[in-house]
């Protein structure tokens, strides 16, 4: 390989300090089939020269013998190589490539085919940073480019390069380019992409890819025009990352003996200080970090992807699962949420059915309880719809057994996105996308307003009114997955009872409220049945458990 050679022959180790300290910039590549994805992969490849030059002498022949290319390298015949594999049955669903530049590394994330696109690209884009969208200059936007835009905007890729290939065939026509600009901009206003940029291109010739083209020299004098490598190398990628909001999903509790106890795992966002205040999700106790350990010794201060394990100043309970955060940024702890769900498998998502649900390094259980609407990916029209069916993307309400601690996908991709897995099967059958919690008013949005009516209760859902504390938070929730199992919907909430949530109350068939929250202000005739659950060991919580269903037995027949 000859990249970078001089530094390598004359200081290797200099080259591989320089090589680790690259940014790196994870970057998609979309288009319809023959739009040049291969060809355009394959010149950045050649281009940043990361290819051997036996590959290249092998490529130069075969370019020779399949005569497509009018004699010139074709490219292609680089990334194809990887598409037999596929197609000998061995399941690449994507392919990662890796080259480098003097200035940044880069993963391209190749998705082939165009029949699973949805599920493919939403496999590659998840931890993109850009995507690059390929149109043929001769065809123009097509039903794919609006697919693959919205999915990028969806997945959160801020950075959106449209590369209109094959400038050659149209005469390296502005005219041509303007329109196609003009009709992308049309449909792709609503949006919101962040980053967009347009870049007539030759993927063949290599055309604008790493210098100007002087065969389009009317593209250098538009506003912000560069080169393709140019914008790969420079996008501004590190202002996306670092999110300010410290997150760190607890992957085990590491006590190797009675004097250590440390929370281990890899910090999803922000940044953490030796002696900052944090708060445990779902629990929200309180403490101080007293160090920061990590394998290279302790640390002031660490950040985002740094794996490390905080001990803290007092003892609290933290396993695993749980979310530490910073007090005054705290993310939603729910187990009502709505989000985006790409579906993934042949047989179509069914609301009512159980799923394991995977977000983070939290996995629980939970059914989508409706699709709100689905979305019609190539008119992004949204539509009424009662199920999703393969490649099918729905806005869902989801109820899971137990609250779990998240933040909206498009302020932090880490902490707001999660997979759906078949139970029986193991299968990943669905991604999701976080929108937001379901408020109160939304969760009984469907619930007819008779309360006054006991009888008009029945089938409503239950109020958890859970008070803090380990042994309330613990009895809280397994009331709530005991309930859920039971086929009964649980409202939860994590606060005392007061006017206003007596209000929610009055919508209810029965208010179930852990210890210490038994004062209820209002006027009790307005409320219905209630019980008081107490508990102060496991046993004593399977008991209260017993009362809760036999209660709720009386009460729904
Ligand atoms: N004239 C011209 N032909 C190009 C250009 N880029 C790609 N092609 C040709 O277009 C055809 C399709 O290119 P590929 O790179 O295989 O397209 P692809 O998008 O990867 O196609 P799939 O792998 O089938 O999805 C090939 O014959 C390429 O040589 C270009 O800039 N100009």
């Amino acid at each position: 390989m000859s990249h970078q050679s001089e530094l390598i022959s004359e200081d290797i180790l200099a080259y591989l300090e320089q090589h680790e300290h690259k940014e790196l910039l994870r970057l998609l590549t979309c288009g319809s089939v023959d739009d040049g994805k291969s060809t355009l992969i394959g010149r950045l490849l050649h281009d940043s020269k990361m290819i051997y030059e036996d590959q290249l002498e092998a490529i130069r022949k075969d370019s020779a013998k399949s005569g497509n290319t009018d004699g010139k390298l074709d490219l292609s015949l680089l990334v194809d190589g990887l598409q037999a594999e596929r197609e000998q049955g061995i399941t690449i669903d994507v392919a990662y490539r890796f080259f480098s530049t003097a200035k940044r590394k880069f993963i391209i994330a190749d998705t082939p085919g165009h029949e699973q696109y949805t599920r493919n690209m939403a496999t590659g884009a998840s931890t993109a940073q850009l995507a690059i969208i390929l149109v043929d200059a001769r065809y123009g936007v097509l039903t794919q480019t609006r697919r693959h835009t919205f999915i990028a905007s969806l997945l959160g890729i801020r950075h959106v390069v449209v590369a209109i290939n094959k400038m050659d065939l149209v005469d390296y026509s502005q005219a041509r380019y303007d329109e196609i600009r003009e009709d992308y901009l049309a449909f792709s206003k609503a949006l919101r992409i962040p980053d967009l940029r347009f870049i007539p291109i030759s993927a063949l010739d290599g055309d604008n890819v790493v210098d100007f083209s002087e065969k389009m020299p009317w593209y250098k004098d538009l506003a912000g025009a560069e080169p393709l490598m140019h914008i790969l190398e420079n996008v501004a990628i590190s202002d996306d990352s670092q999110l300010a909001e410290f997150r760190m999903p607890v992957q085990y509790v590491n006590r190797p003996n009675l004097d250590f106890r440390g929370f281990a795992g890899t910090i999803a966002s922000g940044i953490i200080r030796q002696g900052d205040e944090i708060m445990a999700l779902p629990s929200r106790r309180t403490s101080r970090v007293k160090s920061i350990v990590t394998y290279d010794g302790d640390l002031e201060e660490a950040f985002q992807n740094q794996a490390v394990t905080l001990t803290l100043s007092d003892e609290i309970d933290v396993s695993r699962g749980d979310v530490l955060v910073k007090k005054d940024h705290v993310p939603t702890v729910s187990s009502r949420l709505k989000a985006n769900i790409v579906w993934m498998t042949d047989s179509p998502l069914v609301p009512g059915k159980q799923y394991a649900i995977k977000l983070g390094t939290t996995t629980t259980f939970g059914s989508i309880t409706r699709v709100l609407h689905q979305i019609d990916v190539n008119s992004l029209q949204q539509s009424d719809a009662t199920q999703l069916g393969l490649n099918e993307i729905g806005l869902c309400e989801l109820a899971l057994t137990k609250p779990i601690v998240f933040d909206p996908y498009q302020r932090n991709h880490l902490m707001g996105a999660f997979i759906i897995i078949d139970r029986l099967t193991n299968v990943t059958v669905g991604a999701g996308m976080v929108d937001s919690a379901v408020t109160d008013s939304e969760r009984l949005s469907d619930v007819p307003v008779a309360a006054s009516e006991r009888e008009a209760r029945r089938g409503h859902p239950a109020l958890l009114v859970e008070t803090q504390g380990p042994v309330a938070t613990k009895l809280a929730n397994t009331v709530e997955r005991t309930l859920f199992e039971h086929g009964l919907t649980v409202v939860s909430i994590e606060e005392p009872l007061t006017l206003s949530t007596a209000r929610l109350a009055a919508r209810v068939h029965m208010v179930l409220i852990t210890q210490g929250a038994e004062d209820i202000s209002v006027d009790d005739n307005e409320l219905p049945d209630r019980l008081c659950i107490h508990a102060e060991t496991d046993d004593d919580i399977a008991e209260a458990v017993d009362s809760v269903l036999e209660k709720l037995g009386l009460a729904l027949r």
